[in-house]
């Protein structure tokens, strides 16, 4: 493909307005497209009146934004601000900086080049700039400069991605909001009516909004993250969460620990079934699909389509800490046999209230084979690039969320996928300090549970079919807000 050029002194024979004016057309269809509709819409109903349309377009949006930033941005922010940054602050500072950081070229001709910068992609957080590097550089060499361009781009950091052998990203994160917002340990629920399964808090998102698990909508978690990365604190968070259920048996915990108990020993009296090894985790995971077994054919016997928490059909919460030491780091026939239960549970049992909530430091194939079956992912703080995309789904870490560069002092911080959504969400689980685990097992290990009404799932029709096919629950009060995924990742880039 041939390479093309900014020339930055190119001959004066050779910028003829015609060619300029051609150049940038076919350069910037979308920009000139909008001039143009804006000019040809002004000559047919008038200046005045389009002013007036704008004026009023402009107040409606601002005022929207103020009132609801993450709606705005989902349909209109990230794109004005990838427009706005394109021109404004990458494009208008490009040639200089190119120059200042080493990266212009020049031809034989003596005509100084620079490589060219195609698109940039804007998320709450961070930027994406595409450019096409010159004839004779390689990746590594803006790979030597980055601390500069951040510098350059008044970006806390700026990491690099490969897209084509000449094309790169510079990806530039903009702010980090859980530098500054707090996130505090939501309440532990006291009543089981407080309890929504649709709507268990956790933390915030990164535009400061409580952020909440939904068991109804999400269905099955699979937490990926180093170690250190506070795995524990999700996974407490949703026990907190649960705390009047678990005390009254609406919910019933089927808990594997293979490290020994060491994260889940403390809780050890919450838990229906506590396994702390490979063979005994093996054990609680056959009893918990013999019983979810049993309860789908009694459900079908009774004509029951839909599922109700009550003392008989609980909530039957399967949490595995560390799923590489079920799968990978054990016995081939423990192994094969847990693999096999585990997926038979990820896609039989939501409508008959079975949920699976998985962690794991290492998100690849041979870890989680059944990973595809988890129809929300959560990626942590990572150790490698390539795991964001094995942890969340391909082209995600491309769509913003760099969970590889999460730095380790922030503990707690995700990046949140949806099925069926298109954009990761970053989030951070509010930190559960030992004394938070005390008080929730000291609450839910107390009498006097009153059991009162509670919400009803009422999903229906086969398990699989559903896993594949989430439809997304959009409650009022769940504001995890997402973009469906159309396939077209090249649509929110604002096209240079
Ligand atoms: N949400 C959070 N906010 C602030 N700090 C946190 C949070 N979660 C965890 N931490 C801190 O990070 C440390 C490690 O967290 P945690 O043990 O949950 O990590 P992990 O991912 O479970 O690690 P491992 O896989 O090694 O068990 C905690 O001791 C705590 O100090």
């Amino acid at each position: 493909m041939a390479v093309r050029e900014t020339r930055v002194n190119a001959g004066d024979t050779e910028r003829t307005p015609a060619r300029v004016a051609i150049g940038f057309l076919l350069r910037h269809p979308r920009s000139v497209g909008s001039l143009a509709a804006v000019g040809i819409t002004g000559c047919y109903i008038g200046f005045h009146t389009m002013l007036i349309g704008v004026g009023v377009a402009v107040v409606a949006g601002a005022s929207w934004a103020v009132l609801d930033r993450p709606t705005f941005d989902r349909f209109a922010g990230r794109l004005l601000r990838a427009w706005w940054r394109r021109w404004a602050v990458y494009r208008r500072k490009w040639a200089d900086v190119a120059f200042r950081c080493g990266l212009a070229s020049s031809n034989r001709h003596g005509q100084s080049l620079v490589p060219t910068l195609l698109a940039v992609r804007s998320t709450w957080c961070w930027d994406s700039v595409r450019v096409r590097i010159l004839d004779g550089q390689a990746a590594e060499d803006f790979e030597q400069v980055l601390d500069r361009l951040a510098n350059a781009y008044n970006a806390r950091r700026a990491t690099l991605r490969t897209l084509k052998p000449n094309m790169i990203s510079l990806d530039f994160q903009r702010r980090e909001p859980f530098d500054t917002l707090m996130v505090p340990l939501p309440e532990m629920p006291r009543e089981e009516s407080a309890v929504n399964l649709e709507r268990l808090p956790l933390g915030r998102d990164e535009y400061g909004r409580d952020f909440a698990l939904d068991l109804v909508g999400g269905i099955h978690y699979l937490i990926a993250g180093a170690t250190g990365a506070g795995k524990g604190s999700w996974m407490w968070g949703l026990l907190r969460a649960l705390a009047p259920w678990i005390r009254s048996g609406l919910v019933r915990l089927w808990v594997i620990d293979p490290k020994g108990g060491m994260e889940f020993g403390q809780g050890a009296e919450l838990f229906h079934r506590f396994a702390t090894d490979d063979q005994s985790g093996l054990d609680v995971t056959r009893e918990y699909v013999d019983a979810l077994d049993e309860r789908k054919e009694a459900m079908g016997r009774a004509g029951l389509r839909n599922w109700t928490p009550s003392a008989e059909h609980p909530l039957d919460l399967l949490l595995v800490d560390e799923l590489a030491a079920m799968t990978e780091y054990t016995d081939r026939d423990i192994s094969r046999e847990f693999v096999k239960l585990l997926s038979k549970a990820l896609t039989q049992f939501r409508a008959v209230g079975g949920r699976v909530v998985g962690a794991t430091q290492e998100p690849t194939k041979e870890v989680i084979p059944m990973r595809g079956l988890f129809p929300t992912t959560v990626a942590l703080r990572l150790e490698e690039a390539s795991y964001v995309d094995m942890a969340l789904g391909e082209g995600v870490r491309d769509r913003g969320a760099f969970a590889d560069q999460i730095p380790e002092y922030m503990p707690g911080v995700a990046y949140l996928k949806q099925d069926g959504k298109r954009e990761p969400l970053r989030v951070r689980a509010a930190y559960t300090a030992d004394d938070d685990i005390t008080e929730l097992v000291r609450f839910a290990t107390s009498e006097d549970a009153t059991v009162l009404d509670f919400p009803t799932d009422t999903g229906s029709g086969t398990d699989s079919a559903d896993a594949a096919d989430t439809e997304q629950t959009e409650t009022g009060s769940l504001d995890v807000e997402y973009i469906e995924d159309d396939g077209d990742d090249d649509e929110d880039f604002d096209v240079a």
